[in-house]
């Protein structure tokens, strides 16, 4: 195993992601970020230099456990403080599984501004992945505003309230096409053709394949907002892995993908190589204002220049639910992978909700809206500094009273940032149980991460989880993930062991909503936790705390 060293220096930098100026957050000049490219068993090593000028700033190491590391985990007010201007903060941390990964900022909406780029964990030396294939691509997905991050928050932190509205553009690695399509000619609105010479910025990045060859595509989605759909015209896909866990194959025409979330599938290149197939990328679960996103998968006999005659996949209809549900409860685990603890030791049910707080809009969990405290758990907690943040829990459970199918009576909701203490090495379920939001009829899909674990999704039901729907929980083979989906007016079982010390958040992957307050905070195990470097602790009243 290696040691991999990085240096990296996040700025603000001009940027036209989508053919438009705007400013965008950069790693050493480059937008996305560099990808980190280790084996299973290396040891990375960033120095992150804060160029900013007048924010902090934490990258998380999206899907990385972080075994032993809690401090490296990349969240500010939780594992560290946020690193100011000027300074430098080094991350080091052990990748010990391989998989399709990604980072990003974990401070503010600065995932929105675009600080992120990919993490890729290679098979250690000597061992094989349970697929073959000849090459591969990988395609990090994300959403694009004009507007910029901190007009977005000021807005979401107004009365009234301002959302930020659709995407102008979806990216795939970074470059989307915002005021022109490639397929322009089979839109029905007026937007007019892409014309490239290939080495734009904003350029699509050709995938260019040759024919009768097996090509594993990664595919991982950090967007701030979109729940996405991915097609390759004429293709079908087999999907392998999910956030970084090989699943039990399976055929798909297209695939959903939900912020946080990552899959590679395999690509057969068995078609006419004398033509080029349009692969798409389209907004599903929110009635879509954005073009797709295109790009080609092009034979190596024909040019890139040479445009498909048929129009790119159709995506599935936004509020079409049930292909949704089709495509996610397809995934098994392989055979052989880790299986759940039969039981569990403690059922956390947390009620989605959005709220209102004296006139503000907020996303509340068991009707606490999370506000982060100034000094970063991971140290309060070890330092038992009992005024750093609210010493009453959360609440494991909601009124049974609560209708979920309608607007709540009463829609306000209280804050706080209170944690929920779990005993080390004990299996915890979590039910997530979404519910009506403000406006009548409208319940949002919310993709949830768990960060230093992987759970397993033992099932998905519609309605009110009540005693008796543990019956159908998959405890065979449920497919371990770090991030999954609650679906609207239904719910979403996980099972975790907390087998990790260390305090770790448990969120909705919207970056708007993690920023309203759909957030909750796991602790366990923290005075096993190791030595804090003194930088993470180095504010709030930690600031002067050695140990
Ligand atoms: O948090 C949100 O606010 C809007 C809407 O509910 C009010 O404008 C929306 O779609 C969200 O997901």
């Amino acid at each position: 195993a290696k040691v991999r060293h990085f240096k990296w220096e996040v700025e603000y930098m001009y940027g036209a992601p989508d053919c438009q100026e705007n400013v965008v957050m950069g790693i050493n000049g480059q937008f996305p970020g560099p990808t980190i490219r280790a084996k299973a068993g290396d040891t990375i090593v960033v120095d992150l230099t804060n160029k900013l000028h007048t924010e902090g700033v934490v990258i998380h190491w999206h899907g990385i456990r972080q075994l032993g590391t809690p401090w490296a985990d990349g969240t500010a007010s939780i594992s560290q403080c946020a690193i100011n201007p000027g300074e430098t903060f080094e991350y080091r941390f052990k990748v010990d599984r391989p998989g399709t990964y990604f980072y990003h900022g974990h401070y503010g909406m600065q995932r929105s501004a675009g600080l992120y780029g990919s993490l890729i964990v290679d098979m250690a030396d000597g061992e094989k992945e349970p697929f073959h294939y000849d090459a591969e691509f990988n395609l990090l997905l994300s959403d694009w505003w004009h507007k910029s991050v901190h007009e977005q928050e000021v807005g979401l932190s107004s009365n009234p309230f301002r959302w930020i509205g659709e995407p102008q553009s979806l990216l795939i690695n970074g470059r989307g096409q915002y005021n022109c399509s490639l397929a322009a000619k089979f839109s029905n609105s007026s937007i007019s053709q892409c014309k490239f010479k290939g080495n734009e910025k904003c350029a699509p990045q050709v995938l260019k394949v040759r024919p009768n060859k097996t090509y594993r595509l990664r595919i991982a989605s950090t967007t701030a907002l979109a729940s996405l759909n991915l097609a390759i015209k004429g293709h079908k896909m087999a999907v392998v892995e999910a956030d970084g866990n090989h699943v039990q194959p399976f055929a798909v025409n297209d695939l959903d993908i939900y912020s946080g979330e990552s899959y590679s599938v395999l690509l057969k290149t068995d078609q006419n190589p004398y033509k080029n197939y349009w692969v798409s990328i389209g907004v599903r679960g929110r009635d879509p204002k954005t073009n797709q996103a295109l790009t080609l998968l092009s034979y190596s006999a024909t040019p890139a220049s040479k445009l498909p005659t048929t129009q790119p996949p159709v995506t599935p209809r936004w509020d079409d639910y049930n292909h949704s549900k089709a495509f996610t409860k397809s995934i098994y685990a392989l055979m052989g992978s880790p299986q759940p603890p039969k039981t569990y030791d403690r059922r956390i049910i947390l009620l989605n909700t959005q709220n209102r707080l004296n006139g503000f809009v907020k996303w509340a969990i068991n009707n606490v809206s999370l506000v982060l405290p100034s000094t970063p758990y991971l140290g309060s907690i070890k330092f038992g500094l009992n005024n750093a943040f609210d010493q009453k829990s959360p609440p494991d459970n909601y009124d049974s009273s609560y209708d979920i199918m309608k607007p709540a009576p009463n829609q306000n909701t209280t804050q706080g940032s209170g944690v929920y203490s779990i005993t080390l090495n004990t299996t915890v379920d979590v039910i997530l149980q979404n519910a009506n939001a403000l406006a009548k009829d409208v319940s949002e899909i919310h993709p949830w991460h768990l960060h230093g674990h992987d759970f397993w999704v033992l099932g998905y039901g519609e309605g009110k989880f009540k005693d008796g729907d543990e019956k159908t929980f998959n405890l065979k083979n449920p497919p371990l993930r770090n991030t999954a989906v609650i679906f609207p007016f239904g719910w979403t079982a996980l099972r975790f062991v907390a087998d990790n010390p260390g305090v770790w958040a448990f969120h909705c992957h919207i970056e708007p909503h993690l920023h309203m307050g759909m957030e909750v905070i796991f602790a366990q195990g923290v005075h096993r936790v190791g030595q804090i470097p003194k930088e993470a602790l180095a504010c709030g009243l930690t600031g002067n705390k050695q140990n």
